[in-house]
């Protein structure tokens, strides 16, 4: 008999008798999978629905059999996801996809380089004279930076309205229990309400410029995604934009909230960046910088964990698979494996360096697959820059660097963390 139809399910702790594993992981999730992982290996079963991998190679099966055995995570709240009508999204969305990706490449992101420094600078401008909670101010950057990418001069009001796009999935990340959504939760109505916004408003953008008179190249995403031939219909041109505005903000924000908790950490890091950066900026390479954001990203991937819910009767690993089960991958840990990388726990951007090949199958901020990041070459010169325009422009002074752990906050940031940008007076803002 082969291996796969002898074992259903791979073992895993038996947890609360009543409520299984959800109490323990609900109140330390990052300690609950290191524990687990170390009692039973690769490979564990959370509840009888639900497996968690943290091996390269078998989240790498997973993220590449994405849309034909697996789909991306499902609605916020589906209790009974409808797999079909999910894989018909997911086919639609593909060729959405298909037809962004140029406009989010290396040379697309890095036109936009100027306005990322320019955005920054006006909304650090508050926190250069008394310290700030960096959390809400990174999110502030990271929207207005992709509603401009995105919608340029029309992008007035989007980054309130990103804003209240992460108040809303907040509730949804903070626990596991989740109830339907035909409920009439306070919690449901305002997803949806905002939701309703939201698609309204975009619809509104997308009609109003697709009536202007198209320039000679397109100066945002939006002109992008007009000029696109065969041409888009609005309704997918505006699902397009939603999905990168969505990817866009809380995320990379998350990713900023570790960076400046590094430079508050390591004078000698910010001198060294400093010196790499000189007067002007935007500058084309930024090796030193680059690596600061890719250590970042191992050791704090503000997406540690990846759900893709079984879409047939599959196998993995060895292991059977139903319709609708879940398989959880951790970047987190794979990222701090001892078995993948040398001294897994320590910040060293230096290992980004060597000129020494990284481990790839176990670095995967970015997931990986048809569906890994969109945004990815974007964000990393967003991320990039910003660490270079920190150190250049700033001295990160924080009172809590140090104990401001990084924490499960819908994304994994350090929790609380505050922060004054103090001038270096070295670059004068505009
Ligand atoms: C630090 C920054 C970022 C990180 C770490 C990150 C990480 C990721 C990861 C891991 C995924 C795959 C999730 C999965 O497979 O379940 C993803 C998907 C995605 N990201 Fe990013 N992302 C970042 C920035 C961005 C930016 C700036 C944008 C848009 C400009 C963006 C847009 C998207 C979109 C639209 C998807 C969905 C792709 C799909 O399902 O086909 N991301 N991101």
């Amino acid at each position: 008999m082969a291996r796969a139809e002898q074992r259903t399910r791979p073992p895993g702790p038996r947890g609360h008798w009543l409520m299984g594993n959800t109490p323990a992981y609900d109140d330390d999730r990052i300690g609950f999978l290191r524990r687990t992982h170390a009692e039973f290996g690769d490979v564990f079963a959370f509840d009888e629905r639900t497996v968690f991998v943290t091996d390269p190679a078998v989240a790498h099966d997973v993220l590449a059999r994405t849309n034909t055995d697996f789909l991306t995570e499902l609605a916020p709240f589906d209790a009974q996801p409808d797999l079909g009508h999910a894989a018909a999204e997911a086919g639609a969305w593909m060729s959405a996809r298909r037809t962004v990706w140029p406009g989010l490449n290396h040379t697309a992101a890095a036109a936009a380089d100027a306005r990322t420094v320019e955005i920054l600078d006006e909304l650090a401008r508050p926190a250069t004279t008394h310290e700030v909670d960096v959390l809400p101010l990174a999110r502030a950057f990271t929207a207005y930076a992709v509603a401009d990418y995105c919608f340029g001069r029309d992008a007035a009001g989007l980054p309130e309205l990103l804003a209240d796009n992460l108040d809303i999935t907040e509730p949804f990340t903070a626990s596991s229990y989740q109830f339907p959504a035909w409920l009439p939760l306070p919690r449901h109505r305002r997803f949806f309400r905002v939701h309703r916004h939201t698609v309204r408003t975009l619809t509104d953008l997308v009609r109003r410029r697709r009536g202007d008179i198209r320039p000679e190249t397109p100066r945002d995403l939006l002109d992008f995604l007009l000029d696109a031939d065969p041409a888009m219909p609005d309704g997918t041109v505006m699902a397009t934009l939603r999905g990168i505005l969505m990817g866009g903000h809380g995320i990379p924000a998350a990713a900023i909230v570790s960076i400046v908790r590094e430079l508050a950490l390591r004078p000698e890091l910010v001198a060294d960046l400093r010196a790499e950066a000189g007067d002007a900026l935007p500058a084309a390479r930024l090796p030193l910088a680059e690596a600061v954001v890719k250590e970042v990203l191992r050791l704090y991937p503000p997406v540690w964990l990846m759900t893709r819910t079984a879409r047939t009767h599959t196998h993995l690993a060895g292991w059977s698979l139903n319709p609708g089960d879940e398989v959880l991958l951790n970047p987190h840990l794979i990222h701090r494996d001892p078995r993948w990388w040398e001294r897994p726990d320590e910040f060293d951007p230096g290992r980004w360096l060597t000129g020494r090949p990284a481990p790839r199958m176990a670095y995967l901020p970015f997931g990986a697959g048809p569906r890994v990041c969109v945004g990815s070459a974007l964000a990393m010169r967003q991320l990039t820059l910003t660490t270079s325009r920190l150190a250049q422009a700033y001295t990160v002074e924080s009172s809590n660097a140090a104990s401001a752990a990084p924490r499960f906050l819908g994304r994994l940031a350090p929790a609380d963390l505050c922060a004054r940008l103090a001038p270096t007076g070295r670059c004068p803002m505009a």
